[in-house]
């Protein structure tokens, strides 16, 4: 049976972040005048997806994304390059027009997650960028095809590498979605 490839970057154990990492660069693929963002600090809550929506690297079933907050990321070289993959989706992914890489995703409306950019720290040199948390949206990659009598091979195997694996976000996410939307709503008393 093929081995599994849960992304490059998991498929081999994970490499420990370093906790005074001050940020780096992330390029797209392309040969020639890159697409540059510049990364002012770590990222956070860097996680496995396996949504359809989030860049995977060719032949990965999982994304690795994480966040940083938006005023700590500038595009520095070739953002002329840059369209946005689908305009009507929560986070706005801004991917290289000649490569297909995305190099930011944000988010413009109001939502919890907003002032929150995504981004892929694989497309880095540097090292010490966090490392994966958990795994979320596994059962999405069925939708993609991934054979559905596998799956626990996969939720295995990214155990195995101490990720956790969830069929939405991790529950501290999903739980501050919920208290932000309790709150939006008054359900919650909004300054707690
Ligand atoms: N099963 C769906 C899940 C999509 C989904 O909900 N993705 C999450 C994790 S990235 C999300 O927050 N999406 C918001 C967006 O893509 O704008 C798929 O695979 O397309
Ligand atoms: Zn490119
Ligand atoms: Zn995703």
């Amino acid at each position: 049976m093929a081995a599994l490839n849960i992304h490059p970057s998991i498929n081999n154990g994970l490499t420990k972040g370093d906790p005074n990492f001050k940020g780096g660069k992330l390029q797209c693929h392309c040969k020639s005048s890159p697409v540059e963002v510049t990364l002012g600090g770590n990222v956070l809550h860097n996680h496995a997806c396996g949504c359809s929506k989030c860049w995977k690297p060719a032949g990965s079933l999982f994304s690795v994304v994480a966040v940083i907050p938006r005023d700590q990321l500038k595009v520095t070289a070739n953002g002329d390059k840059l369209k946005i993959v689908d305009s009507s989706a929560v986070i706005q992914r801004n991917a290289c027009k000649d490569c297909g890489v995305h190099l930011f995703g944000r988010i413009e409306n109001e939502h919890p997650f907003h002032g929150l950019d995504f981004v892929h720290v694989e497309l880095s040199n540097e090292k010490g960028w966090q490392e994966p948390q958990f795994a979320a949206f596994v059962s999405s990659i069925i939708e993609q095809g991934f054979n559905p009598a596998r799956i626990d091979d996969v939720r295995s195997k990214l155990k195995s590498t101490g990720l956790e694996t969830y069929d939405a976000l991790s529950p501290p996410l999903m739980d501050a979605i919920a208290t932000w939307t309790a709150k939006k709503n008054g359900k919650l008393p909004q300054e707690k």
